[in-house]
């Protein structure tokens, strides 16, 4: 659903007549072709060319928006050469491997330009089709925590809580949009933590970080649920996450920086004296990658514009004790902003 326009502009910016698209984010992002990762894409002038293999003949023409050649390499790099000769041609510096990039060399003659960001450049705002996407799969993510919450229970393994999760959004026509996080106990300091054998225990505060991949697009919340009564200590650092985060999603509109967003929220962990421990940034933009931009991270100068999606998800992690991320997936809006995610955050 990217503009091609908008790629083609961002192509004269850079001082590129073509682009070559290796990323598959990137290629499924011009086309539409859903196995971007067997394909690449060639942006010239005149518009774009999806190559890919004869085992996506069909899937290509269904799917792809873009006219597609249906080609191997060798035979792909010989036909694109004769659309490029003479020209400078980019390439995604940080995608294409050393191996592609003398493929490249070897079978054209132009000079190659290394780009950065061009396509991720025109994916950070979301069309409405593209938000819808989110949308829905932030819609089954709610639904299928609901399902699941009853059985967060002490002497229940973090493994059977993710089988759950998975299974309920394999069911609602989803995929699992990156390895499930259950995080229970001292387990909850990692900000990583996937679901292991531990069984929760009784006073244990849960941390559960999943998404689902609908029509390509993830979603991703976090909560942190207590099995029982936590300690005073862990439950002081649930509040103050809680506020960070509360704080930082209210703040969201056109026109945010998002360095400021992720100072706002730790300056209100530095208040609680938690601050050290919030080991990661404060957030992403979420789209066809669990992780792309803007990044809401310290020292950021994105700034924030209708159709963004973002996460915000402050966390304090206790090394040995435990840990408490608190996560909600929020579309930028013309006036403010919008909580995609609907799952009811507790009180303790
Ligand atoms: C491996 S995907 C993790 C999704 C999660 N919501 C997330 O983005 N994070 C959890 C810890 C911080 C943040 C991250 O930067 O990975």
């Amino acid at each position: 659903m990217t503009s091609l326009d908008q790629l083609q502009a961002a192509m004269s910016g850079a001082d590129v007549e073509a682009l070559w698209v290796s990323n598959p984010a990137n290629v499924r992002a011009i086309t539409g072709f859903s196995s971007g990762a067997d394909g690449k894409v060639l942006v010239t002038a005149q518009g774009a060319t999806l190559y890919t293999d004869a085992r996506y003949t069909v899937q290509a023409r269904e799917e792809s928006r873009v006219p597609q050649h249906i080609a191997r390499p060798p035979e792909t790099y010989q036909d694109a050469a004769g659309r490029v000769r003479g020209q400078r041609v980019g390439f995604e510096a940080e995608h294409l491997t050393v191996a592609g990039l003398e493929a490249l060399q070897d079978h054209w003659d132009v000079t190659l330009v290394p780009t950065r960001g061009l396509v991720e450049g025109v994916r950070l705002i979301k069309s409405p089709q593209e938000v819808q996407a989110v949308r829905d799969a932030q819609a089954l993510a709610d639904r299928v925590f609901a399902e699941v919450r009853p059985m967060l229970r002490a002497g229940v393994r973090e493994l059977d809580v993710a089988l759950a999760l998975e299974t309920g959004l394999r069911r609602g026509g989803a995929e699992v949009g990156f390895d499930v996080i259950v995080a229970s106990g001292p387990r909850g300091a990692m900000p990583h933590g996937v679901a292991s054998e531990r069984v929760i225990e009784d006073g244990d505060l849960v941390t559960i970080d999943f998404g689902a991949r609908l029509r390509g697009y993830h979603s991703d919340m976090t909560r942190t649920v207590a099995v029982g009564t936590p300690s005073g200590e862990m439950r002081r650092v649930y509040n103050a996450v809680l506020e960070a985060e509360e704080a930082a999603v209210a703040a969201i509109r056109p026109g945010a920086k998002a360095g400021e967003l992720d100072a706002l929220a730790r300056g209100i962990l530095e208040r609680h004296g938690l601050a050290e421990y919030f080991a990661h940034s404060l957030g992403h933009g979420v789209g066809l990658n669990i992780h792309e931009g803007p990044s809401l991270r310290k020292g950021s100068e994105d700034v924030l514009e209708p159709g963004m999606v973002v996460t915000v998800e402050p966390g304090v992690y206790l090394p040995d004790v435990g840990g408490v991320r608190i996560e909600d997936l929020v579309l930028v809006t013309e006036d403010g902003h919008e909580v995609l995610s609907h799952t009811p955050k507790e009180r303790l």
